[in-house]
Order: structure tokens, then C-alpha cells, then sequence
């Protein structure tokens, strides 16, 4: 049974986009990012609509997690915009977190931590709604539905140590969607996992997209993520560089 639809309804947007249409799910214009006042990200603009993949490349220290904190409102934003469905994203507010998913790095599930999968992806539901909130009717659906979009709708009751590094990626994946963002943010999500989960893990990212959800996804190696990507946007020394329409490749 599939739980999830092709085609979902926006979440109520902000401000209206430039042309006066639906906004853009990430809008990023002339911003200036970095830590205490200290400039790290400068002037960059990028865009990534509903749909739509762009893969964000750079070497180590180039400033792609400074940048991507600063559209999660952890890093401050020094000048320019950085806008979420037409909502501003200031430090530490709120807007991110509910419209925004995000896949942290190398991030693994404790083996000490005897969570199952349902209970993992239920506690992103607790982090972007707030821990001190009861939980709603519809809590149960929106899990299993999160772990049908990621294809691991049979590995509800099983316990996420137990699992390979792919479907606990997986697994993480799936709690960035429970809350059901407009837009969702992987930073290396192939880094150390082998062939076939890698495999699984980018047709996951296909099915994501193709359910009209924008993703960011940082990445040191653009051929792993095959026809994902739409477009690419480098970083050298905390400027974009280029911003390039991808044509259709075949992969290795
Ligand atoms: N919390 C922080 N406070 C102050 N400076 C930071 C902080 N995080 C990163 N930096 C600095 O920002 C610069 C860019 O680092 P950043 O982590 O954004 O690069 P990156 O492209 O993501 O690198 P990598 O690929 O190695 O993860 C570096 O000079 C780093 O020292």
C-alpha cells in the first residue's frame, strides 16, 4: 500500500515570489553568511524551486555548511536574504525548522540506542513541532508514510541499530520528511555508504524530487548522484563561482 501522493499541497507560503507567482522553495540573494559578525559566505545567490535538485559543490573549507546553516538558521545571515518559501530565515527562528528538513553528515543511529525505525522518524515530528507539545491525531500516518517515501515501509518494527548504514541514512531521511518540508537539505548523503546502498539511497532522492519537493544536496562527488541533480553550484573561498544547468547523464 502507498501512503505517499505524487503531487503534494504547498504548505501555506509567505511572501509572493519575484514575478509575483508561488516563491521559490529556497531563495538565497545577495547573502552574506558567517559566525560572530566574521563574513565566511559572500554575496551568494541561489535558487532551487519546488521540484527541483541542485547539488552544491566546493572543496573542504570552500563554506557549503555555512551556507547551509545559514538557510537553517544556525549561522547569521550578515547581509542579504535568505528566504524559505517566501519566509524569511532569521538566526534561530523558527521558519527553517518547519520548512526545512535536513540530513546532518555521516550521521549514524546509536547501537545503544534500542530505537525502532517508527520511533526514530516520529522524533523529527518532536523536533520541528517542539518537545513540549502533545502528540496529534494523524502522527502514526505521517511516519508511515515517511517511511514509505523512502521505501522502508516493511522495516517499521525493526530496530534501526540493526540495520546497514544505508537504510539507517534512510531512516534519517525520512525523519527530515515527517514534518513534511518544502525543501530538504543533505549534506553528503552517500559519503561511506557502499555501492548498492548508495544505489538505493540516490533512486530514494529521485522519489523525493519527483514528489515536488526542493533539495539541496552537498556533495564532493556529483557522478554518485547520477540524473538527480538539475544543477550544479560551486563554491571556491565562500563565493559561488558557477551555477550550471545539468543535461541529462548516463552516469558510470
Ligand atoms: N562554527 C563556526 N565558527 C566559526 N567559524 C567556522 C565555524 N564553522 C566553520 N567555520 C569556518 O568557516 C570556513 C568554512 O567552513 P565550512 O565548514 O563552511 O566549509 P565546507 O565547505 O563545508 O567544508 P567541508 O567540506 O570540510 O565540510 C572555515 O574557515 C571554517 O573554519
Amino acid at each position: 500500500m502507498r501512503l505517499t501522493t505524487t503531487s503534494r499541497p504547498r504548505p501555506a507560503a509567505g511572501a509572493a515570489g519575484r514575478d509575483g507567482g508561488a516563491p521559490p522553495a529556497l531563495s538565497v540573494r545577495h547573502a552574506t553568511v558567517g559566525y560572530d559578525r566574521r563574513p565566511v559566505v559572500r554575496d551568494a545567490d541561489l535558487e532551487v524551486t519546488d521540484g527541483e535538485a541542485v547539488a552544491l559543490l566546493g572543496a573542504n573549507g570552500s563554506g557549503k555548511s555555512t551556507l547551509v546553516r545559514g538557510i537553517l538558521g544556525l549561522a547569521d545571515v550578515l547581509a542579504g536574504h535568505v528566504d524559505v518559501l517566501g519566509e524569511h530565515v532569521e538566526h534561530g527562528a523558527s521558519a527553517a525548522a518547519r520548512l526545512v528538513g535536513y540530513v546532518p553528515q555521516r550521521h549514524s543511529v546509536s547501537g545503544a540506542v534500542p530505537s525502532t525505525a517508527a520511533e526514530v522518524v516520529g522524533s523529527g515530528l518532536l523536533a520541528s513541532r517542539g518537545f513540549w507539545r502533545p502528540p496529534r491525531r494523524g502522527d502514526r500516518e505521517r511516519v508511515l508514510a515517511a517511511l514509505d517515501e523512502v521505501g522502508l515501509a516493511d522495516h517499521t518494527h525493526e530496530r534501526v541499530s540493526r540495520m546497514s548504514g544505508g537504510q539507517q541514512r534512510r531512516v534519517l531521511i525520512a525523519r527530515a520528511l515527517v514534518s513534511d518540508p518544502c525543501l530538504l537539505v543533505l549534506d553528503e548523503p552517500t559519503a561511506g555508504v557502499d555501492r548498492a546502498s548508495t544505489e538505493q539511497l540516490v533512486a530514494t532522492l529521485a522519489r523525493v524530487k519527483a514528489s515536488g519537493r526542493a533539495l539541496l544536496v552537498v556533495t564532493h562527488d556529483l557522478a554518485e548522484l547520477r540524473d538527480v541533480p538539475d544543477r550544479a553550484v560551486t563554491l571556491v573561498e565562500g563565493r559561488v563561482v558557477e551555477d550550471v544547468r545539468l543535461g541529462a547523464r548516463t552516469g558510470a
